[in-house]
């Protein structure tokens, strides 16, 4: 069986045109790029291919469509036409599949696509068979003919969909089912959807197809347009915020990631791995919880999404896992982080041990005394923790050694960057590992209330890497009001805040142009809160062009407004928050909320580390 790349970055999707025929027609298709190209090798198909094979773009598969055909014709064609994939579409059985899959007359290995047609439901059952003895399954729809029939089929049917083979769409996708494409990226049936696999409905006649609706169709699917403009564009930017500012001698390790983050992303294998450890090894899917005594309370539907009960004890290692995986695949060997609370320290010394890396920690000399806990977990992990000892001894500090630590060893080594923060990929990078949070609350909430969407998606934001995960599939969502909370401190006003939105400018920070707490002459202001992962003085890019769009709303809660709130979670729901998180939960006691609201809270993380600052804070 074969391993795929992805060859259209247009879409996070592949793109499959299926039943070319005609010469010209098909170099035109081709120079739209589509990841696979398909040729029906079916007699009594119109759109039968019988002609010359012209030369295509490196990086398009040529696809043999069969139905029910011998054996030795299929590899014989195969290798006449010089096949990447062939897709079986009659009643071909598991051991046919595995013959022509580990068959020695094949000139090179093929990708085998076995399809299934569906019509009111299906026996997911049928699968089991096949899973080893194909690449991907393709679900067409049931017609008077083997394929190419026009009409869609219920795809919610692949909500219950077993496997994490990756698997291609197929049946009466158009135009006009650009919506529902939206949506259903949005769904759980769609985990595993590689590839779309289009047909007749770009049709001028049988087999020749309409290049403009064609063209349309991608750019309608594109993640630009998909995305509107709160996702991060081609060059790394939300609105005005983002980018990449880098000194000269970083510009070749942050290329790398940015030419390869997506593809590597893209890759079948890549995805299950990330999967199953998000499944075996951190505890995912995070539970959804109801938080009854505390929606009695604020006369409103609560719900938490517990990060909190990941492994580690936060959303940090979502990003870390996706990121491990990464340096892998990019062959480093050592890998460096910066900390503040010590979650994201902790999470990154877990994943170095689980795979066997040098881990290099850098942390503020203040928050290795306030976190004392953290930092000997990361030493029991085998990471080294490098105190960062200039400017306000936190985390800004901490990024800067680190980013020091990158530019003397560019070649062996990774830097894992805890937060949706730094030079263009980062931010989005780190967004899209944690957007695991978002994708799992749809589901969720739709088994909870019936329906995906919640009224309100709330969030603390230091730099806003689990903010970035919890609003990710709520960003285009008109209905869904996005709260931002961050720390005020000893008061907004008071000198002492890292309330970003209402006292940042816009300025330039760890590699990215960002809003930023600085003097009139643009020198740093140091940032203060009681919470060790709210305490920076930027916040991410996407965040910035969250607040300056509108589209969030962003909230200021004091320390102590915080530490009430911790501990009145612990009292109503016997759950002790990070203080991080209580910063969220001191919405309530600010903002008003309908009975009939739902409000999904990112409960970021659990509050062990804290216990000091709350037993302090409360002389318990
Ligand atoms: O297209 C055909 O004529 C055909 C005939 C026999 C077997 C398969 C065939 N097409 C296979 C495909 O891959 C189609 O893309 C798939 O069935 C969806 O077609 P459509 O409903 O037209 O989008």
């Amino acid at each position: 069986m074969q391993q795929n790349l992805s060859n259209s970055a247009k879409t996070d999707m592949q793109l499959k045109i299926c039943g070319m025929k005609y010469q010209d027609n098909i170099k035109q298709v081709a120079a739209l790029k589509p990841d696979y190209l398909g040729f029906i090798f079916y007699e009594k198909s119109p759109r039968h291919f019988d002609g010359v094979m012209p030369q295509l773009p490196e990086g398009i598969k040529k696809t043999g469509v069969f139905v029910n055909e011998n054996l030795n014709t299929v590899i014989e064609t195969v290798n006449k036409f010089k096949l990447q994939a062939v897709q079986l579409h009659g009643e071909e059985s598991a051991f046919y599949c595995n013959m022509l899959n580990t068959s020695k007359q094949l000139n090179e290995p093929v990708e085998v696509i076995k399809v299934f047609s569906v019509k009111d439901g299906f026996n997911f059952e049928v699968l089991k068979q096949y899973e080893n003895v194909c690449d991907y399954f393709l679900f067409d729809t049931k017609g008077k003919l083997p394929g190419g029939n026009g009409y869609t089929f219920d795809w919610s049917l692949l909500n219950n969909y077993p496997s994490t083979k990756p698997y291609f769409l197929s049946g009466g996708i158009g135009l006009d089912q650009v919506d529902d494409i939206k949506k259903f990226k949005e769904s759980k049936a769609a985990k595993y959807c590689y590839a779309l696999d289009v047909n007749s409905k770009f049709e001028i006649a049988p087999g020749l197809k309409n290049i403009a609706i064609l063209k349309e169709f991608q750019n309608k699917l594109s993640d630009k347009t998909m995305q509107e403009n709160y996702n991060v564009d081609d060059k790394g930017y939300y609105g005005n915020f983002g980018g990449a500012y880098i000194p000269e001698m970083l510009y070749p390790n942050v290329e790398e990631l940015r030419q390869n983050y997506l593809k590597v992303m893209a890759e079948p294998e890549f995805k299950k791995e990330f999967d199953k450890l998000l499944k075996d090894y951190v505890g995912r899917p995070s539970p959804l919880y109801f938080a009854k005594r505390l929606s009695e309370k604020y006369n409103t539907k609560i719900y938490l999404k517990r990060e909190d009960l990941n492994h580690t004890g936060a959303h940090k290692i979502n990003n870390t896992i996706g990121q491990i995986l990464m340096a892998q695949r990019l062959g480093k060997k050592r890998i460096i982080a910066e900390t503040g609370a010590g979650q994201h320290g902790v999470a990154t010394a877990t994943v170095c041990a689980l795979m066997g890396l040098e881990c290099i920690v850098y942390m503020g000399e203040i928050d290795i005394a306030r976190q004392a806990p953290n930092v000997a977990r990361m030493k029991m992990l085998g990471a080294t923790v490098i105190p960062a000892k200039s400017g306000s001894r936190t985390l800004k500090d901490a990024t800067n050694e680190a980013i020091r630590d990158w530019i003397n060893n560019p070649v062996d080594t990774h830097y894992i960057i805890g937060s949706a923060i730094g030079p263009h990929p980062y931010p989005d990078m780190v967004t899209r590992f944690q957007s695991v949070i978002s994708e799992e609350i749809k589901w969720q909430l739709k088994e909870h209330e019936g329906r995906e969407n919640p009224d309100y998606v709330v969030a603390c934001i230091g730099g806003g890497s689990n903010a970035a995960g919890t609003y990710y599939h709520f960003l285009h969502e008109p209905n869904v009001n996005i709260i931002a909370v961050e720390a005020a401190g000893l008061g907004v006003n008071s000198g002492e805040s890292a309330a970003t939105s209402v006292l940042g400018k816009e300025g330039i920070i760890h590699g990215c142009k960002t809003l930023l707490m600085q003097t009139n002459d643009g020198q740093i202001t140091e940032p203060y809160s009681i919470s060790a992962g709210l305490d920076y003085p930027g916040v991410g890019p996407m965040h910035a062009h969250l607040a300056k769009t509108g589209r969030a709303e962003f909230m200021s809660i004091t320390d102590d407004e915080a530490m009430k709130s911790g501990l009145e979670l612990c009292e109503l729901e016997g759950i002790i928050p990070a203080i991080e998180s209580s910063h969220a939960l001191a919405i309530f006691k600010q903002k008003q909320f309908k009975p009939n609201d739902v409000v999904v809270m990112s409960l970021s993380g659990r509050g062990d580390k804290d216990l000091n600052n709350y037993i302090e804070y409360f002389k318990i």
